[in-house]
């Protein structure tokens, strides 16, 4: 039915294809005092979680868009021994354990398990009591982590199936990670494109690979504005060399010749550019208004230098800029909360300004943001809600937790 299988030209055309992640026990296997650094603020309901996560996936099915599920497509990826064997070496490897006993046991508990059943074991995190190890007594090996539950950590953030990788036209950027505990989650990405049977043979373009070591970038600060521009945050993710890098690639082999950087606060919280702005409609946009000081903020707008470089235009302007890269007269801001300086942070808190647009004018949010959502029905807009209690607590709402494959082409660009 499709002429490719990635085709992303936009943050809003119609949602044909969306890969997403049923959260599971990787979101109940951590204590609280692991949360800080596996980026959670609380400990979230997992019944009610899945419950929640569901209705999300039925919404989108019933406005008609295909949803596959990341976990899945990684088990149908492995479809020789070798290929398993490969895959679980890397896991280990980036795991902490490139070789020895703790590699071989654990070794042996996982690679003979069926597929599914191995990928669901690696997500949820493999605790020192699954495997067959004894410990040995006073090893200094192990002197650094005795008391330590986990041979291998969950992987809570994995439903927030927006940041490992971003489909950007026919292509895709497979990210590095900034936080060691979300870094293996991309090796499900690499498999995928690499070994799925619906994705090996497509030559499909990288525009970033996972091996940056120096830089990293995250899909929550991408966003594909139209055919040909892009918005990409500066943030507590995404570094300047990842963007020159990625921004260099796709001038030269894609059909994308702009670039709007936002530069947004460095914090938990604002994560991500699409923790704070959004584009919803073909010239409307949802923005927390806690990152504009006195209405201003860095942006700078690239393009190709025409001699293979690359040349930066300063606009302290977010409006203007967006005016100006998207060739339109007027531009909609919607302020998180109504621009309330309680309500604001609350809802940004919970993601209010995170909305994921299924067509144009068309957005999903998390219900609990009651006042964002009035505000973006009184522009226009036509929301839908989701129940909400228990996958914020991950910090990432709709956007977040979806990674469109395919979207219709806009008719108007
Ligand atoms: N695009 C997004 O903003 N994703 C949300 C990621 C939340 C996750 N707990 C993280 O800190 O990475």
């Amino acid at each position: 039915m499709l002429d490719h299988l990635i085709n992303v030209n936009s943050e809003i055309g119609k949602l044909k294809v969306v890969m997403v992640h049923r959260p599971g026990k990787e979101i109940e296997n951590f204590t609280p005092e692991m949360m800080h650094r596996i980026l959670f603020d609380e400990t979230p309901d997992l019944w009610i979680a899945q419950k929640e996560h569901d209705y999300f996936a039925k919404v989108l099915k019933d406005h008609g868009t295909k949803v596959l599920y990341i976990e899945q497509l990684a088990a149908q990826s492995l479809t020789s021994p070798e290929i398993k064997n490969r895959f679980l070496e890397r896991m280990l490897n980036e795991s902490g354990y490139p070789k020895g006993t703790v590699h071989d046991a654990l070794k042996a508990y996982l690679f003979p398990m069926a597929s599914q059943k191995m990928i669901n074991t690696i997500i949820a995190g493999v605790r020192k009591t699954d495997v067959d190890l004894k410990p040995v007594k006073h090893s200094f090996d192990d002197a650094e982590h005795v008391g330590y539950p986990f041979y291998m950590d969950p992987m809570p953030n994995l439903y927030f199936t927006r940041d490992t990788s971003a489909c950007i036209g026919n292509g895709l950027s497979i990210n590095r990670m900034t936080f060691p505990v979300r870094r293996r989650e991309s090796l499900f990405n690499d498999l995928i494109i690499k070994h799925h049977p619906l994705f090996k043979s497509q030559h499909i373009p990288l525009w970033r690979t996972r091996n940056h070591y120096h830089t990293h970038i995250e899909g929550g600060d991408e966003e594909v504005l139209n055919n040909h521009v892009m918005a990409i945050g500066i943030s507590q993710r995404t570094s300047i060399g990842a963007i020159k890098g990625i921004a260099l690639r796709l001038f030269k082999h894609s059909h994308f010749d702009t670039i709007l950087t936002v530069l947004i606060p460095h914090n938990h919280a604002l994560m991500h550019l699409d923790t704070v702005f959004t584009m919803i409609n073909y010239d409307q946009f949802t923005v927390y208004p806690g990152i504009l000081k006195n209405n201003a903020i860095s942006t700078w707008t690239i393009t190709p230098d025409g001699k293979g470089g690359l040349h930066y235009q300063y606009d302290d302007n977010l409006k203007r800029a967006l005016k100006r890269v998207l060739h339109l007269d007027e531009i909609d801001l919607i302020m998180t909360g109504n621009g309330d300086p309680i309500v604001a942070p609350r809802e940004q808190w919970n993601d209010g300004t995170n909305t994921l647009a299924i067509a144009p004018g068309v957005v999903v949010t998390y219900d609990r943001n009651y006042v964002s959502n009035l505000i973006l029905e009184k522009h226009g807009l036509n929301v839908i809600t989701i129940p909400s209690s228990e996958l914020s607590r991950g910090r990432g709402g709709p956007r977040c937790m979806s990674c469109p494959i395919y979207r219709e082409d806009l008719k108007q660009q």
